[in-house]
C-alpha cells in the first residue's frame, strides 16, 4: 500500500500527529532500523521498548533527523520529516531530549533554561521553576555540578520553551532516584492533558506502563509488538521478556 500524500483523519477519527511507516536507518554500511512503523496521536504518550541494541535511540534520531541515512516515511501533521534538516523538525514542533541529556554543563541553570529561544505557549523561566522548584534553587549553579535528576528535569523543561507539540524522550528515568522519576512522570502526565504527545524510550518497564497509553516494542531494529494500555496487565510477561537479556 502507498503512503497518501498527506495523511487524513480515519473514518470518525483524528489524524496521527506523527506516522511512521516503513523507516530503515543507517550508520554507514550497517543497517538498523528495518522497516519500523509506528504512530501518535495528539496528546497520546507512546512508549518505545526493547533491549539494548534494539534500535529505540536510532528511532528517536532517525525522526528527529539527527541521523540522516534513511528511506521510508516519517510524516509529522502530514508532512514529511524527512525531506527536512533536524532544525527544520525542530520549527516544526518536534523536540528531543536525548540520553545524554544535552545541557550545557558550563552554563548556569538560569541561563541553559533562557538559552532557546521562547515562543508563544512556550515554558517560562517561571513555569520551569513552579514545576521543579530545586531548579530555582539551583539557579545560579552550573549545569555540570547538578546531580542527574536535576540534570534530567533541566533537560525536559529547557526543550519545553519552543512549545513543542510532540517531546521525544530517550530513557528519562534512567539512574535516577525513584522519587525523581515519580515527579518526572507526573509532570509528563500534566503536559498530557495539556496536548503535548510524547514518546517515551524506556527500559523500566514499571515507569513506561504508568505512564503511556500504548507501547511498541523493538527487537532488531523492528517493531514486533504493539501494546495497548488496557492490554499491559494481561501482556506484562511477555513484555518482560522482550526486555530480558
Ligand atoms: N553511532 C553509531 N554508529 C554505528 N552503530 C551504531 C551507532 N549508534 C548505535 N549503533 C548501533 O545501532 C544499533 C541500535 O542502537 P540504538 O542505540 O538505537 O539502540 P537502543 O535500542 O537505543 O539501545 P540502547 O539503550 O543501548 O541505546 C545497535 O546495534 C548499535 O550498536
Amino acid at each position: 500500500m502507498t503512503a497518501p500524500a498527506v495523511s487524513r483523519p480515519a473514518a470518525g477519527g483524528t489524524a496521527p500527529l506523527l506516522e511512521v511507516r516503513d523507516l530503515n536507518a543507517y550508520y554507514g554500511q550497517s543497517h538498523v532500523l528495518h522497516g519500523v512503523h509506528l504512530k501518535v496521536m495528539p496528546g497520546e504518550i507512546v512508549s518505545l521498548i526493547g533491549r539494548n541494541g534494539a534500535g529505540k535511540s536510532t528511532t528517536l534520531k532517525s525522526i528527529m533527523g539527527v541521523l540522516e541515512s534513511r528511506t521510508g516515511s516519517v510524516r509529522f501533521e502530514g508532512q514529511d520529516l524527512l525531506k527536512l534538516s533536524s532544525n527544520r523538525v525542530a520549527a516544526r514542533g518536534v523536540a528531543w531530549v536525548p540520553e545524554e541529556r544535552a545541557i550545557l554543563g558550563n552554563l548556569t541553570v538560569r541561563e541553559n533554561l533562557e538559552l532557546p529561544p521562547l515562543r508563544p505557549g512556550g515554558w517560562t523561566t517561571e513555569r520551569a521553576y513552579e514545576a521543579f522548584p530545586v531548579l530555582r534553587e539551583r539557579a545560579h549553579h552550573s549545569g555540570a555540578k547538578l546531580s542527574g535528576g536535576e540534570q534530567q528535569m533541566l533537560a525536559i523543561v529547557r526543550v519545553l520553551r519552543s512549545a513543542p507539540k510532540l517531546l521525544l524522550l530517550d530513557e528519562p528515568s534512567e539512574g535516577l532516584a525513584p522519587v525523581i522519576v515519580q515527579r518526572i512522570g507526573e509532570m509528563l502526565a500534566r503536559l498530557r492533558e495539556e496536548g503535548l504527545a510524547v514518546i517515551l524510550v524506556e527500559q523500566n518497564l514499571g515507569f513506561a506502563t504508568k505512564l503511556a497509553d500504548r507501547h511498541y516494542v523493538l527487537v532488531d531494529g523492528q517493531v514486533m509488538d504493539e501494546v495497548a494500555r488496557s492490554e499491559v496487565a494481561q501482556r506484562r510477561s511477555a513484555l518482560l521478556r522482550y526486555l530480558s537479556v
